[in-house]
């Protein structure tokens, strides 16, 4: 293991030499020959869309038309990365003219309801606290000590207690409410009781910062000692100190997280009002896969079967189901048309090879082409289609990595829309090895994240797995590569910013 190695940590190589160079022209190769071979048919469903890209009529997110782009010699349909990107986040809302998720509300139980998006902001149903408590065991006072203790203490959870008079106290528990009339809680370390069963203050170490939210101990005012007396309202959390009832805590659209479920039951809430998620069937296509075991006799894993229902989870979707079809046009065509999702996913399929049978179905259904192809490496023949009003199809490669390029590419941004998820804030970091880039496409290289610098991984491949399931993110690096340290933008990997356990629900 090299010092890269080390430091990435994972036994996972660092790459070095950022990336075969051998894959690229391979590409550009195979995509000369498909582009030779008539992937530029006649198919109206891809005229189409090709026509209105031509024209100019799709305008970008902005408004903006984008400006014409100059004929690529390999592939005439394919949009940019980003455009790319852009018509996958706004195809759920052009479709109907909605600005906002597709679905109507629902509400659900908070146990149900990590990973939801809120439909609605969160407001507040009580005051937080909803009574003045105590924020430490101890005593308590009301006015000047020394106290008279009562017998009966208070505990968290009872009614309220009968008022205070001044120079009285009673034991208290953290989180009870404090009795009227109390003007502070004094913590059972910095008080005792004399012979007569009478409470003093004590002297004390200097008061850690409080538990209440607010300074123990207002400016000026001397710490808890032998005859001096307590600050008024220390250690007694106010009614209302975190909100107030009908206060907005969190607006509409935020990610439902275990703090958010937290804090709705502490304000209130049975149960929250959630977009459902995007229901998504994953059609896994190829007659050469396996389900179990070692390859033989030309046959391979199912990569994807595995891989795909967890992390479309952590994008926002339910999986209704993953089929395994066959390489038959029939059969593709009898599994798109017949399902109910809002997202039909396939892999695999979507090149011209002799069973590719993804466009020709398509073309067959009437489907209107949204995305035909992107100028992205690994993954450039993924597509995006309208199927029907309210349903559309994401064409993943069948390649691995470029599955995974596809899924970033235009499942992600599709089903954050359809889920009402907030885009993430992008962000860069510079790659601290210089990656090749490809001439005309974006490509998206497995980084390990190390101190402020991101390590391009080997085994970036179109087919390969390995540089990704050692990776916290992918970089975008952009045509013609990037430099050493160059500021690079980073897309994350669910398990990477969120935790297994938090995103995979
Ligand atoms: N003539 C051309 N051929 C290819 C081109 C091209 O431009 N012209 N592009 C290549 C690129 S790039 C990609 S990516 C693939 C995309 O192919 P498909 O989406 O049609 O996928 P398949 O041909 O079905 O499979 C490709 C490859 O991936 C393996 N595979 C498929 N599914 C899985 C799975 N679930 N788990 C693991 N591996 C899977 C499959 O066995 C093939 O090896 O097309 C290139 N060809
Ligand atoms: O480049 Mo493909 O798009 O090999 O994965």
């Amino acid at each position: 293991m090299n010092a890269s190695e080390a430091r990435a940590g994972r036994g996972t190589e660092a790459a070095d030499d950022a990336e075969d160079p051998d894959d690229l022209h391979v590409e550009e190769a195979l995509a000369l020959v498909n582009d030779a071979f008539g992937r530029t048919s006649g198919d109206p469903a891809r005229a189409r869309a090709r026509d209105s890209r031509r024209g100019g009529s799709r305008p970008d997110a902005d408004g903006r038309r984008p400006a014409a782009r100059p004929a690529r010699h390999d592939d005439r349909h394919a949009l940019s990365w980003t455009e790319a990107r852009t018509v996958a986040e706004h195809a759920a809302r052009r479709g109907t003219g909605r600005r906002t998720a597709p679905h109507a509300p629902v509400p659900v139980p908070l146990g149900t309801a990590l990973g939801l998006t809120l439909a609605a902001p969160l407001t507040a149903l009580t005051d937080l606290p909803p009574f003045d408590t105590s924020a430490m065991d101890g005593w308590a006072v009301s006015g000047p000590g020394p106290w008279a203790v009562r017998e009966e203490g208070v505990l968290a959870g009872h009614a309220e207690h009968p008022p205070l008079t001044d120079g009285e106290a009673v034991r208290i528990a953290t989180g009870a409410r404090v009795p009227p009339d109390t003007t502070a809680v004094l913590r059972s370390e910095h008080g005792r009781t004399d012979d007569n069963g009478r409470l003093h203050a004590t002297a004390s170490r200097p008061s850690a910062p409080s538990r209440s939210g607010t300074p123990s101990r207002p400016p000026g005012v001397s710490r808890a000692g032998a005859g001096s007396t307590v600050a008024h309202g220390q250690d007694i959390r106010p009614r209302g100190q975190e909100c107030r009832s009908g206060e907005r805590l969190l607006p509409a659209g935020t990610l439902v997280t275990p703090a958010v479920l937290g804090l709705a039951a502490a304000a209130g809430y049975d149960t929250l009002s959630t977009l459902p998620r995007p229901r998504v069937e994953v059609l896994v296509l190829g007659d050469e896969l396996l389900t179990a075991g070692l390859p033989h006799d030309g046959l391979i894993r199912d990569a994807l079967g595995p891989m795909l229902p967890p992390w479309l989870r952590a994008l926002g979707a339910e999986v209704t189901a993953v089929r395994r079809v066959r390489d038959d046009a029939q059969t593709l065509y009898r599994a798109i048309t017949r399902s109910g999702a809002d997202v039909v996913l396939t892999t695999g399929g979507t090149a011209a090879g002799p069973v590719d049978h993804v466009h020709p179905t398509l073309h067959r259904i009437g489907a209107e082409l949204l995305v035909d192809g992107v100028e992205v490496r690994p993954g450039h023949p993924m597509l995006l289609a309208r199927t029907k009003e309210d349903q559309y199809l994401v064409g993943l490669p069948g390649n691995p990595l470029a599955a995974v390029s596809g899924l970033l590419t235009l499942a992600e941004p599709l089903l954050r829309t359809l889920a009402g998820r907030p885009a993430p804030e992008p962000y860069t970091m510079p790659l601290r090895d210089a990656v090749q880039g490809h001439p005309q496409d974006t490509r998206l290289v497995p980084v390990v994240l190390r101190g402020d610098a991101a390590l391009p991984l080997r085994y970036n491949g179109p087919a390969m797995l390995r540089g990704v399931a050692a990776a916290d993110a992918l970089a975008v690096v952009p045509p013609g590569g990037t430099r050493p340290g160059q500021e690079t933008e980073l897309l994350d990997l669910p398990w990477a910013s969120g935790g297994i356990g938090v995103c995979f629900t």
